[in-house]
């Protein structure tokens, strides 16, 4: 599974081109991408500004000598590769599993251009499978919790590795949603959009078009 995640990594780092602001995702995949682009500066002299979606991406970015913006220092990213959770048969996608879809999504909204990079476990039919993220600001979280009780969505927090209700990067708390089968990803969307006190969700509907996939028998472009 290693090797899947670190070879669509490398072959999203070919479309970084010397001289582009890119969007830096977070994950376990999205790693392996920034490693590959550490390692082009450092042995190709490839010239990027990197704008990160966390801050482990931040941290290891630093680490490896990718010079950094906030999204709020560039007019605008040229492109953006992060994983993805889940992925519907229209390149509809879960994610937030590692806690980082606000930032994620801000990012994703001002790239150009804009690449999952998944091994082939994360496809499927229909969404579902994977939990739905909510990031939610603390005031009123409780309330929010018991409207997706009531909904049917057998909410649960999500907590760090002490058992408390973790902490976003921007200061949130995160609710996950376990609906089984998501047939119409826009219409949960809208609903969370609509809940206030919801800051963002891990539905990442129609933002993507291009979608690089690793299986056994080597790496695919998916395209929409
Ligand atoms: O919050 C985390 C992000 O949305 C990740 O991109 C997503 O969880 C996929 O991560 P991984 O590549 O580790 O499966």
């Amino acid at each position: 599974m290693e090797n899947l995640k670190k070879q669509v990594g490398i072959k999203a780092a070919e479309f970084v081109k010397d001289g582009m602001i890119v969007g830096l995702g977070t994950g376990s995949t999205a790693a392996f991408f920034v490693e590959e682009l550490g390692r082009r500066i450092h042995d190709e002299g490839l010239n990027i500004i990197g704008v990160t979606t966390s801050s482990v991406t931040s941290e290891q970015a630093s680490k490896l000598g990718i010079p950094l913006k906030s999204i709020d220092e560039v007019d605008f990213v040229d492109l953006t590769v992060d994983g993805a959770d889940e992925i519907d048969s229209k390149l509809n996608g879960i994610k937030g599993g590692g806690a980082a879809l606000l930032m994620e999504k801000i990012v994703a909204t001002y790239s150009h251009d804009y690449i999952w990079i998944v091994d082939e476990s994360k496809l499927s039919e229909n969404l579902g499978s994977f939990k739905v993220p909510v990031e939610v600001i603390p005031y009123g979280a409780e309330q929010i919790f018991r409207k997706f009780t009531t909904a049917g969505y057998a909410p649960t927090w999500r907590e760090d590795d002490k058992g408390n209700k973790l902490i976003t990067d921007m200061h949130h708390y995160l609710i996950d949603l376990h609906i089984s089968e998501i047939k119409h990803p826009e219409q949960l969307a809208q609903e969370l959009d609509l809940t206030v006190g919801v800051v963002e969700h891990g539905l990442f509907n129609n933002m993507v078009k291009k979608v690089i996939v690793a299986d056994h028998d080597g790496v695919k472009i998916i395209e929409k």
